[in-house]
């Protein structure tokens, strides 16, 4: 679809009430088709998914007050507090008085001068180049306007779990969001949101309180498994996994029954988080996981590779909230460019215009999220002058990581179309330089149209693979890697994910993002006065592109550690993952997800790089061997046991233990072990009596 298209208005789409899921409709093309949108309005409200301002804002909001806001709204401008703060300040201060009431009353640059009364969407939209909408994962412009994602929400499946928070996704917040959001109500409104979400935290206390209580009654409630539906009702029949032959048959005609589908995924959940009690006999957990993957790539679409993938990586029932997730698109966001503008007076600009938006979070004091629009939110008089930018909040994460100072030097290693880059050059107000590189010369383009739109003075483009630096240039204060990735964090924008993945593009990209990240490392300073610091980041959440990659650098490199990334939230890495583990220090990374967060699958990391020197070489060694060291159990008997007091080996006494770990080594080999000798096999009790 070419760009014009993309971002026109798209009309209205008519919804009939007919429930979604009363078709006997067969999956497989269930995304595809267009008049899905008529037949399956979503019969219950959308999953309501924890705001990052702790705000506990549901991304059904736009639904709700898109269909309110039809006539052009000119809120007068007041002075409500949007107190702007220097970019780099300190963020928890200025958080703080972010609605404060106290004005300022400079103002830098006239808006004045751009503002258009009437705002004719086509002529705005220009020729295609005018606008990047390259294909970067995190700098796409919404591909239609705001209010077409209401009927995109209205799509979304119905979810397989639901939770307790479905049922609180509250009735209250709707008079609320009838209301525009104007400069007079904005502080108001985010007062009365703060209060929501200290209530909303103490409704996830008392929903943590209440499945504690439900799994304790599960524990008592062993014979009322097996025949009770998910009503509690009784009278159903029992759960049974198919047989290989029922899944033929369902192949042969065409694919399972929607609702068959989603019964089968809920009894899967049901039975893996108590396999020993609710298992049919005689099957397997792999079974019950291989169906249950099987239908969620059916059910959303994937290939069975990729939904396999995914679902391992959380608690099941965690995992069909992540694929669900997936399936509503993100909150619009973006970054107000303080090298023209502050935002409180682009919130003004854009306010006047008729959008609807508000404050990202407290994490950021240069993000704004956009609810509704009566203009193409890409190409509004204040897009074109640059001062902002379409950045999703997720990409704010590895910059505010890596905070890079005025005057520095920094090198952008992969840095097209410049959502990044630029943010890193009103960090440093202008001053220093930053070299951004990307290695796909079309991209560049982008990228530099994007540097210009914004008015970045101090940022130079160059496009060689990274891999080729520091031998170009290096001795940089700061690096970021947002390394090419997968972007199975970024699927609710790009669903050709879902498919287009196999094992072998992961294997490929773990390999480059491994040789980028050694090489991002090799060009920082270590004697940076100011820095010395390297951030790699991905839009995916396998672990593969992330904690291996991280942890490979950490044992290639013994001159860098990771370091805290100082965001506020996320979840700590993984430092154990399906039989791998990693440098404890991998905990300090962090990762967010859409259905955690509200924002995309995103990871950050970001490590101090010191000095080479044989010392700090040989200290991380010693630092790794004396980490514990998990043994697998078959491995053991070539560890000596613990003996308090222990006066030195006697080869005798020895004996049964040296025996017994040969005989485990030649099984373990597939060999023949002797018999064993008269004397006795070593036990415990032997070693507690001896010592
Ligand atoms: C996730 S995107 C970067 C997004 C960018 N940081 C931003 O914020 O706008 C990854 C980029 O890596 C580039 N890339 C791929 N392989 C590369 C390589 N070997 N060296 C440098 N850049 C590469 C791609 O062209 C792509 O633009």
């Amino acid at each position: 679809m070419g760009r014009r298209a993309k971002n026109k208005q798209a009309p209205p789409e008519s919804l009939d009430p007919k429930p979604e899921w009363t078709s006997k409709k067969r999956l497989g093309k269930r995304k595809a088709e267009a008049d899905d949108i008529d037949e399956k309005p979503s019969p219950r409200p959308s999953k309501k998914v924890r705001d990052l301002n702790g705000k506990g804002k549901e991304t059904t909001k736009m639904d709700r007050s898109s269909s309110k806001k039809e006539g052009k709204k000119q809120p007068k401008v007041v002075e409500d507090g949007w107190e702007d703060v220097e970019e780099g300040g300190d963020l928890k201060t200025h958080a703080k008085s972010l609605f404060d009431d106290d004005e300022d009353d400079e103002l830098e640059g006239d808006l004045d001068a751009l503002a258009f009364d009437e705002v004719d969407d086509d002529l705005l939209q220009g020729p295609p180049q005018e606008f990047d909408f390259d294909s970067d994962d995190d700098d796409v412009p919404p591909p239609v306007s705001l209010k077409s994602k209401k009927s995109k929400q209205a799509e979304r499946p119905r979810k397989i779990i639901p939770t307790l928070s479905d049922a609180s996704s509250s009735v209250e917040d709707e008079d609320e969001d009838d209301e525009p959001v104007t400069m007079d109500n904005m502080a108001q409104r985010s007062r009365k949101l703060e209060a929501q979400a200290a209530a909303e935290a103490e409704i996830d206390l008392e929903e943590a309180q209440a499945d504690a209580q439900l799994a304790e009654d599960e524990e008592d409630d062993v014979d009322m498994d097996a025949d009770e539906d998910n009503n509690g009702d009784m009278d159903v029949e029992p759960f049974h996994l198919p047989t290989a032959s029922e899944i033929e048959q369902e192949k042969a005609t065409g694919g399972p029954d929607i609702q068959l589908v989603q019964r089968r995924m809920r009894e899967c959940v049901r039975v893996l988080a108590k396999f020993n009690r609710r298992a049919e006999k005689g099957r397997s957990r792999s079974e019950y996981v291989d169906q249950i993957v099987a239908d969620i790539a059916s059910y959303y679409g994937y290939n069975e590779f990729l939904a396999e993938k995914l679902f391992l990586l959380f608690p099941v029932h965690e995992a069909i909230e992540f694929f669900e997730s997936n399936e509503a698109p993100r909150p619009v966001t973006i970054r107000t460019n303080t090298l023209k503008t502050r935002r409180r007076d682009l919130a003004q600009g854009l306010v006047n215009r008729g959008v609807n938006l508000e404050p990202i979070g407290k994490w950021t004091n240069v993000g704004l999220q956009v609810f509704e629009s009566n203009v193409p939110i890409g190409a509004t008089p204040e897009y074109l002058a640059g001062h902002y930018m379409l950045q999703a909040a997720s990409s704010f994460l590895p910059v505010i990581a890596l905070a890079p100072q005025p005057n520095e030097r920094v090198l952008d290693m992969a840095s097209a179309p410049g959502g990044k880059t630029t943010h890193m050059a009103a960090l440093m107000q202008n001053t220093g330089v930053i070299f951004a590189n990307d290695a796909n010369k079309t991209r560049t383009k982008s990228l530099t149209a994007n540097v210009h739109r914004l008015g970045c003075k101090n940022v130079v483009v160059c496009s060689y693979d990274g891999r080729e630096f520091p031998k170009v240039m290096g001795g940089f204060d700061r690096v970021l890697l947002d390394a090419p990735c997968s972007g199975t964090g970024v699927i609710s924008k790009d669903p050709s994910v879902k498919v287009n993945k196999s094992d072998r593009d992961f294997t490929l990209l773990s390999h480059l993002q491994k040789q980028l990240i050694l090489c991002a490392i090799d060009s920082v300073n270590p004697e940076s006065k100011t820095g010395g610091y390297m951030v790699y980041s991905t839009c995916s959440v396998t672990v593969e592109e992330n904690e291996a990659v991280v942890d490979y650098a950490l044992k290639k490199r013994p001159n860098v550690k990771l370091m805290d990334t100082g965001l506020e939230f996320g979840v700590e890495g993984f430092t154990k993952y399906r039989g791998k583990t990693f440098n404890p220090s991998v905990k300090l990374t962090r990762r967010f997800y859409p259905h955690v967060h509200n924002m995309d699958g995103f990871f950050v990391a970001k490590f101090k790089v010191e000095k080479r020197s044989k010392a700090l070489a040989v200290a991380r060694e010693k630092e790794a061997v004396e980490e514990p060291v998990l043994v697998d159990e078959e491995f053991m008997t070539d560890v000596i046991p613990t003996i308090p007091a222990f006066k030195g080996f006697d080869a005798e006494e020895d004996r049964p233990y040296l025996e017994e770990a040969k005989r485990k080594r030649m099984k373990a080999k597939g060999l023949r072990p002797p018999p064993r000798s008269k004397a006795a096999p070593p036990s415990a009790n032997v070693v507690e009596a001896e010592a």
